[in-house]
């Protein structure tokens, strides 16, 4: 039997950067298969070319064993193929049903019949949605069903994930997988972009690992180790060396405080009565999943948002990582504009008023650098980076500047192991060289890793706290206990 999507020989260039060269790639019927890679390998670029986002420079795609040109989305929609991107696609302001209705125009007075097929989707591929409920409203878990059971609906055959499980929390990642597998023993393709190796292990029959726009290993995961598809991804990987803490004296004055806060926005889940404090060296973790209230939080405690009530004190110069890398680019200037942004108005990068390019330049050089941002070229448009190359620009960028309380929302998503392993590092260094540090984050082994103290967010509140040292998987259970519903008071 043909494969059921296949790449032959796939160039892609962008300027100097090669980011796909001779790929032969083949995606099975029935098989969940896995795309692995450093951050800027190419994974992206693949998937984009074979959703019709993107062309090829040379090559094919071929689907069923024959060559297609797929021009635009639509024409790739057409033939079966769905693309789930990383930041979702659908409108928050509509339903499920409305944004099904939305790209089928011809149907949209036939509102019931358009309900009715989004539900015979669902229900066929064992999916529970909410197909009434505008898309803002549904948590990050519940928006991406839903994306998937319009790609049913639609006809899809082959879905395209690009790193669906980077927002999500343990339990919502177990449902995603679970959702897989039903997909692929109906006989669907699954094509999945992952940095995590167990998720490999968990979902996958197949994988393949991109570098450099190569293929560096393909085959059956039941016939790889970890080890070494760690290694055909980010080489040997060099120790994890943070810096050594000092302890945190106990009555140190907050750096950062949230004193009952209660905030809303239109836009984001609430978060009510929250109080928080973060000694400097300390850094203190809010775990929970989506639409909890994590990005009302982060806002509040980066001044981003004024709560309704409460107060916010920070002791020192705050920096903010936002959980949406593109809020904190300047996506179509070039690289160097958005790499010393936080430092623009430092005396050395103007002369008279005028703002001193040379500088920047140099300053932008020398950040890209150490940081690992690749390609380390200051004049290509920010918009142009990778996800993860996105990444290291905005924590190198902010944690650089030796805040005094660094608010840090989901750092290593999207990253590659070894960029991820430098930016976990990054964090305890800041840490370490006395800022409060606040992280935010929906992977409870990264707060483990990291954190002197682990709060439970739900609904908008804080619902528990554990020491580093009694914080293990059971706190998880906390997230499913049932909360009363009350107001400000
Ligand atoms: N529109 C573009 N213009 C210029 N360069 C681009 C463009 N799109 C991608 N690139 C470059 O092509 C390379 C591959 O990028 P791609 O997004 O495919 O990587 P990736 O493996 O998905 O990375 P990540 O894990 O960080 O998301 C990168 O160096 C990237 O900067």
């Amino acid at each position: 039997m043909s494969p059921a999507l296949s790449l032959r020989r796939v160039d892609r260039r962008f300027g100097t950067v090669q980011a796909l060269l001779g790929v032969d790639l083949d995606f099975e019927p029935g098989q969940v298969h896995a795309v692995l890679g450093e951050n800027g390998a190419g994974k992206s670029t693949a998937i984009r070319i074979l959703a019709g986002l993107d062309q090829p420079d040379s090559g094919s795609v071929e689907l069923a064993g024959s060559p297609v040109r797929l021009r635009t989305r639509d024409s790739a929609v057409r033939r079966g193929i769905g693309l789930i991107p990383q930041t979702g696609s659908l409108l928050g302001e509509l339903t499920l049903i409305e944004n099904l209705a939305l790209t089928q125009p011809r149907q949209l007075i036939r509102r019931r019949h358009v309900g009715e097929t989004l539900e015979a989707a669902a229900a066929s591929s064992g999916l529970t949605i909410d197909v009434d409920t505008p898309v803002r409203r549904l948590g990050r878990a519940q928006q991406q069903l839903g994306e998937l059971a319009i790609m049913v609906a639609q006809g899809a055959r082959i879905l395209l994930l690009d790193e669906p499980t980077s927002v999500l929390d343990a339990d919502e990642i177990h449902g995603l997988h679970r959702q897989l597998r039903v997909f692929a023993d109906t006989g669907i393709t699954v094509v999945l972009i992952t940095h995590r190796l167990h998720e490999v292990r968990a979902v996958a029959d197949a994988a393949t690992v991109l570098s450099h726009g190569t293929v560096a290993w393909t085959g059956r995961v039941a016939d790889v180790d970890d080890v070494t598809l760690a290694r055909s991804m980010v080489g040997d990987l060099p120790e994890s060396a943070p810096p050594p803490r000092q302890p945190i004296i106990d009555d140190a004055d907050p750096a950062l405080v949230l004193d009952r806060v209660w905030a809303a926005t239109d836009d984001l889940a609430p978060v009510r009565d929250v109080t928080v404090r973060v000694r400097p060296g300390e850094v203190v973790a809010v775990v929970g999943t989506a639409g909890s209230g994590q990005r009302t939080l982060a806002e509040v405690a980066a001044g981003v948002v004024t709560p309704e009530r409460g107060a916010r004190r920070v002791t020192g110069r705050a920096s903010y990582i936002p959980e949406r890398r593109s809020d904190a680019l300047l996506s179509g200037l070039p690289v160097k504009w958005s790499a010393v942004l936080p430092r623009l108005k430092d005396g050395r990068f103007t002369r008279f008023g005028m703002v001193r390019e040379d500088a920047v330049d140099e300053f932008a050089r020398d950040l890209l650098g150490r940081f690992d941002v690749r390609p380390p070229n200051p004049d290509l448009p920010a918009g142009a980076l990778s996800g993860g190359n996105a990444q290291k620009l905005v924590m190198g960028r902010e944690l650089d500047t030796a805040p005094a309380v660094a608010v840090v929302h989901a750092p290593t998503q999207g990253l590659d192991l070894l960029a991820a392993q430098r930016i976990r590092d990054l964090i305890l260094t800041t840490a370490a060289a006395g800022a409060a540090v606040l992280l935010i984050s929906a992977d409870h082994e990264e707060a483990r890793a990291l954190a002197d103290r682990v709060l439970v967010l739900r609904d908008g509140r804080i619902v528990g706290e554990h020491t580093a040292a009694d914080y293990d998987h059971a706190v998880h259970r906390l997230v499913d206990v049932p909360l009363h519903e009350d107001g400000p008071a």
